[in-house]
């Protein structure tokens, strides 16, 4: 077998990227020596174990990679204990190192340029999972570098919402979200039983939280999405301690009695001093194809708290038959029915979220000095 065609496969393999990690497999160190044996090439790959589905997914895109260099079989080899401790030590940055040993999140450290948002509602249904997971995915499609941490103990739906069936690889002690329209996710309900309740009690939810933002490989973000539970408690808390730079939207419907709840959110967020920016109506009049209005639940909510809170309303999302059936089939409406009226509206909301910037902070240790 003419050398240059081993060389080819070597190449080939090596150029192959791991979507999750974002690093080729070459630069990873995981491509394993080419043998030459009867007319056939036999080369290794090794990788990080994960569900069935992205094993066979991994081995369709190896064996594309190579299909037109002839008899060539790619065997994919899981890493052993001592690789992936390895591979982990490759993987962290200097950045992260610092983050896990003083347990703090890379987002916290000085110098992070990541904006933390915090999705909150006052009460659960209003759509505030199906809001962060088509803002994550919009802003993902801007070419912005996306993770949601899906903490709504009360209902996990961003996979299901963003149609991740792939579970998060674990490196040694290192946690890779899978990745999903471009945005990274890490979900609670990734780590337990599906349908199983499990009562969530404050300091075991502010470890798990910790552990998500300290151990997992979240790169460089430009936005974390944080999918709150609904209502005042814990998570608020949390962030408050683990991501003192995190800014609230508060997700309501055009309801009065729906306003009254999210606004006892909003000022728990406030107590905690987490700047409050801004709110977004869900669930807006549902527009016929005739263009009739129907305020199905009334109107003019999201403007009336928006005001009381003195922030801005981002957007009104209407209610649209396609944004639900994005959410029941893991596309986002943004993504699956660009030209609908909900998706239209994210747009808009996303352009002012973009535009308002991150916060800016008084900081007590800069003192201007009068001469
Ligand atoms: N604008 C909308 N138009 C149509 N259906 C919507 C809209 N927003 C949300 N829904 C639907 O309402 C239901 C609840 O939405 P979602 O799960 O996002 O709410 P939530 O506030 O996060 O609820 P929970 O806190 O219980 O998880 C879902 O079936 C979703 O598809």
């Amino acid at each position: 077998m003419a050398k240059d065609v081993v060389d080819q496969v070597v190449e080939r393999l090596r150029a192959l990227v791991d979507d999750e990690v974002g690093v080729s497999y070459g630069e990873l160190g995981l491509v394993g020596p080419v043998t030459s044996k009867l007319r056939r090439l036999s080369a290794t790959l090794h990788y990080v174990g994960g569900a069935p589905e992205v094993t066979e997914q991994l081995q369709a895109q190896v064996d594309a990679a190579v299909a037109d260099l002839g008899n060539v079989v790619v065997e994919l080899v899981p890493l052993d204990p001592a690789g992936q401790a390895e591979l982990r030590e490759r993987l962290m940055t200097p950045l992260m190192r610092e983050a896990r040993s003083s347990r703090t999140p890379v987002f916290s450290l000085p110098g992070a340029k990541t904006r933390v948002i915090g999705v909150s509602s006052g009460k659960g249904g209003v759509g505030k999972s199906s809001v962060t997971a088509n803002v994550a995915t919009e802003l993902a499609r801007r070419g912005q570098r996306v993770g949601v941490l899906d903490a709504d103990v009360y209902g996990f739906s961003i996979p299901k919402l963003l149609g991740l069936r792939s579970m998060p690889r674990v490196i040694d002690d290192l946690i890779l979200p899978p990745k999903a329209f471009g945005v990274k996710v890490i979900s609670l309900g990734f780590f337990v039983e599906e349908d199983t309740p499990v009562i969530w009690r404050g300091p075991m939810l502010h470890k798990t939280i910790e552990q998500f933002l300290v151990d997992v490989l979240w790169g460089e973000l430009d936005y974390l999405l944080v999918d709150m539970p609904p209502g005042t408690g814990d998570v608020a808390l949390s962030l408050q301690q683990f991501l003192p730079r995190s800014e609230i939207f508060v997700v309501t419907t055009p309801q009065s009695a729906a306003v009254r709840v999210a606004q006892r959110s909003a000022l728990a967020a406030k107590k905690l001093k987490l700047p409050v920016r801004g709110v977004i109506e869900n669930m807006s009049a549902f527009v016929t194809p005739n263009g009739e209005r129907y305020a199905i639940f009334g109107s003019g909510g999201g403007q009336s708290l928006a005001n009381e809170l003195g922030v801005e309303l981002l957007g009104e999302i209407p209610l649209t038959m396609a944004l639900r059936e994005g959410g029941d089939g893991g596309t986002p409406v943004v993504v699956g029915t660009p030209d609908d009226l909900a998706s239209e509206s994210v747009r808009t909301l996303v352009d002012k979220l973009e535009s308002l910037g991150p916060v800016r902070r008084y900081r007590s240790d800069l003192k201007v000095q009068a001469k």
